[in-house]
């Protein structure tokens, strides 16, 4: 399997924190990974260093060609823009917008014209079972399609990577459950990979692997489901 994005002895520390000590982890082509181990453990930021949302303080992050770790901040922002999505707890939405529009938003970002990024995010929103709820605003959603629409929003540019964080952690169990099966199908239909932080079992049981962080190390070989 080709390996999609590397991380290498990475390591993070926070003032006195060490979150990372030496952390290392890949993702294959069409892989979902996800991540488990202790609260506190260095997950997120592990999740963060890999999207390029922090930059370690040593170590390497490798997105094909690519060292993530030695782009600039606008760099960073402009391939977490083009090739990675995030996907959240809650509170990705913004909540002026209706659902539609906030798909819309990365291709808008892009340079898109408005009209077919509103018709390509309305797609995406037929696709995810939000048919209906289009003009709605986040406010006026449940719990499981604000997800739903968020995770629209995160694949709408089509990235190579998908950044799940606890992405089913404010929802009951059969939200998750449905929200956890549109992301992995949507994923997988995408042949993007995903990498997803998660305390639940359950939802690691949508990866192909799961890897154990403890004590800001991959302690445990990454093993097949
Ligand atoms: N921005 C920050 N400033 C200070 N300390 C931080 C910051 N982010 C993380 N930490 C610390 O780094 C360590 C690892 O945190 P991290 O959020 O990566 O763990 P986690 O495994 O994702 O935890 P959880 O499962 O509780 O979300 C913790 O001790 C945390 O308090």
């Amino acid at each position: 399997m080709t390996t999609v994005l590397a991380a290498r002895e990475l390591r993070k520390s926070f003032g006195r924190t060490q979150a990372l000590r030496g952390a290392d982890l890949s993702v294959g082509d069409g892989e979902i990974l996800a991540v488990m181990g202790p609260s506190g453990s260095g997950k997120s930021t592990l999740l963060h260093c890999l999207g390029g949302v922090l930059r370690p303080d040593s170590g390497e992050v490798t997105f094909g060609e690519i060292r993530i770790d030695r782009l600039a901040d606008r760099e960073r922002s402009r391939l977490r823009r083009t090739s990675f999505g995030f996907v959240f707890q809650f509170g990705q939405l913004v909540p002026e917008l209706p659902v539609v529009e906030n798909i819309a938003l990365p291709l808008l970002l892009e340079g898109r014209n408005r009209r077919s990024a509103l018709a390509e995010a309305a797609d995406w929103a037929s696709r995810l079972g939000l048919d209906g709820l289009w003009d709605r605003l986040p406010v006026e959603l449940s719990g499981g399609q604000a997800q739903l629409a968020a995770i629209g929003r995160a694949l709408a540019a089509r990235p190579r990577v998908v950044f799940a964080d606890e992405p089913t952690g404010a929802l009951d169990s059969v939200a998750a459950d449905q929200v956890m099966e549109l992301l992995a199908d949507t994923v997988r239909g995408e042949d993007a990979c995903m990498v997803i932080v998660t305390h639940e079992p359950r939802v690691a049981a949508y990866a192909d692997r799961t890897a154990i962080v403890r004590d800001g190390r991959v302690v445990q070989p990454v093993r097949a489901r």
